[in-house]
C-alpha cells in the first residue's frame, strides 16, 4: 500500500478513534476544531485520491443521492414489543409470574434497569464488523431498510471499533432525537415557514423516513443500543448487561442511567429515581424497562406471543397534554 493510502487509513482510525471518545465514552480527548482539521485533511486528500476512499470512511456518512423509495427487510428473528406496567402491583404481579415460572428460583431477581427511551426501535447489522444494513422495526416481522439514513447518524460507528469483530452482529436499539436538537429544528421550520414537528419522537420518525440521506444527516438524530439480535462468531457474555458493556466496549452508543438492581425494592427505587431525573435527562422517555439479567433466565421464561416473559416497560403516568 503506498504511502499516501497509509496516512489515509491512520487518518480514519484516528477520527474512528476520537467520534468514539465522543459519542460512546462523552470523554472527548481533543478539541471539535482539531477533529474538524483531521477530518478536512482526509476529506482533501480523498479529494485528490478517490481511488483510496472507502464505503466506511468517516467521510462517507452522507448518501449520494436521495431513494426512490424504502425496499422491505424481513427480521430473521423478530423485533417484539413489550409487556406494559402501570403501578407498582402490575410490576409485582410480573415478578410473581416469574417465579411462579422459574423451576430454580435464584435468593434475589437481578434486573437489568434502563429509561425506556421515546423514539423509533431500529436494528442495524454489522457483518465482519462493518455497517452493512439497518432496517426499522416496522410491525415486528418486516421492517423498512433506512441504511442510508442510519449512516448518517454520528454516534453509530461506521466499523466496530476491535480488530476481531464478529462474522455477524446485529444492534438493535432506539433512535432519539435530544429536546435541545428538536427546539432548535422546530425554530429553524418556523423561521423558514416550513411544518414543525409535534414531539422529539414525531421528529425522529420524520428524519429516520426521510428519501434523502442529507436531509436526515442534518438532523440531530442519536442511537442508544438496547439488545443483541443476530450474532455469529462471538461468545457473549452471560448476563444483558454484560452484553451492554461489551457493545459498548465496541463502539456502540449505550444509554449512561442504566443499572443494576438486585431485588424488587431495589428496581422500584430505580424507577422513582429516573421518574424524578426524568425532566433533566434532556432526551424524553415514557417509563423504564426492566429486564432479568441472566441470560439463561431470560432463555427458561422465553416469551409469551409477542412480548418476552422476562422484561415489562413499567410506564409512567401520561403526562397533562402540552398545550403549545
Ligand atoms: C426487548 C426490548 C424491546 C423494546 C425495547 C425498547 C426500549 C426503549 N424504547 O428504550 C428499551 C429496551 O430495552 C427494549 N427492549
Amino acid at each position: 500500500m503506498t504511502d499516501i493510502a497509509k496516512q489515509m487509513n491512520q487518518l480514519r482510525e484516528t477520527l474512528r478513534y476520537h467520534e468514539y471518545q465522543y459519542h460512546v465514552l462523552d470523554e472527548p480527548k481533543i478539541p471539535d476544531s482539531e477533529y474538524d482539521r483531521l477530518f478536512h485533511q482526509l476529506k482533501t486528500l480523498e479529494q485528490q485520491y478517490p481511488e483510496f476512499i472507502t464505503a466506511n470512511s468517516p467521510t462517507q456518512r452522507v448518501g449520494a443521492k436521495p431513494l426512490s423509495g424504502f425496499s422491505q427487510i424481513i427480521h430473521e428473528i423478530p423485533m417484539l414489543s413489550l409487556d406494559n406496567a402501570f403501578s407498582d402491583e402490575e410490576f409485582y404481579a410480573f415478578v410473581k409470574r416469574i417465579q411462579d415460572r422459574l423451576v430454580l428460583l435464584p435468593e434475589t431477581l437481578e434486573f437489568c434497569c434502563e429509561p425506556k427511551l421515546d423514539g423509533l426501535a431500529v436494528s442495524i447489522l454489522y457483518v465482519n464488523g462493518v455497517l452493512t444494513q439497518a432496517a426499522t422495526r416496522g410491525d415486528g416481522s418486516t421492517g423498512e431498510d433506512i441504511t442510508a439514513n442510519i449512516r448518517t447518524i454520528r454516534n453509530i460507528p461506521l466499523q466496530l471499533l476491535t480488530d476481531h469483530p464478529p462474522a455477524r452482529l446485529e444492534v438493535r436499539g432506539e433512535v432519539f432525537m435530544p429536546q435541545a436538537g428538536f427546539e432548535k429544528l422546530n425554530e429553524l421550520a418556523l423561521a423558514k415557514g416550513e411544518k414543525t414537528f409535534a414531539n422529539p419522537r414525531n421528529a425522529a420518525a420524520g428524519s429516520l423516513r426521510q428519501l434523502d440521506p442529507k436531509i436526515t444527516s442534518q438532523r440531530p438524530l442519536m442511537l442508544n443500543a438496547y439488545s443483541i439480535g443476530i450474532v455469529e462468531g462471538v461468545d457473549l457474555p452471560e448476563t444483558h448487561y454484560g452484553r451492554l458493556q461489551w457493545l459498548k466496549s465496541i463502539g456502540i452508543p449505550v444509554n449512561a442511567e442504566i443499572q443494576l438492581c438486585d431485588g424488587v425494592e431495589n428496581v422500584l427505587n430505580f424507577y422513582r429515581t429516573i421518574q424524578q431525573k426524568r425532566p433533566t435527562l434532556g432526551y424524553d422517555i415514557d417509563g423504564t424497562v426492566l429486564k432479568i439479567n441472566d441470560i439463561a433466565l431470560q432463555q427458561e421464561l422465553g416469551f409469551i406471543s409477542k412480548a418476552p416473559r422476562w422484561a415489562i416497560a413499567y410506564k409512567f403516568p401520561a403526562q397533562e397534554e402540552m398545550t403549545i
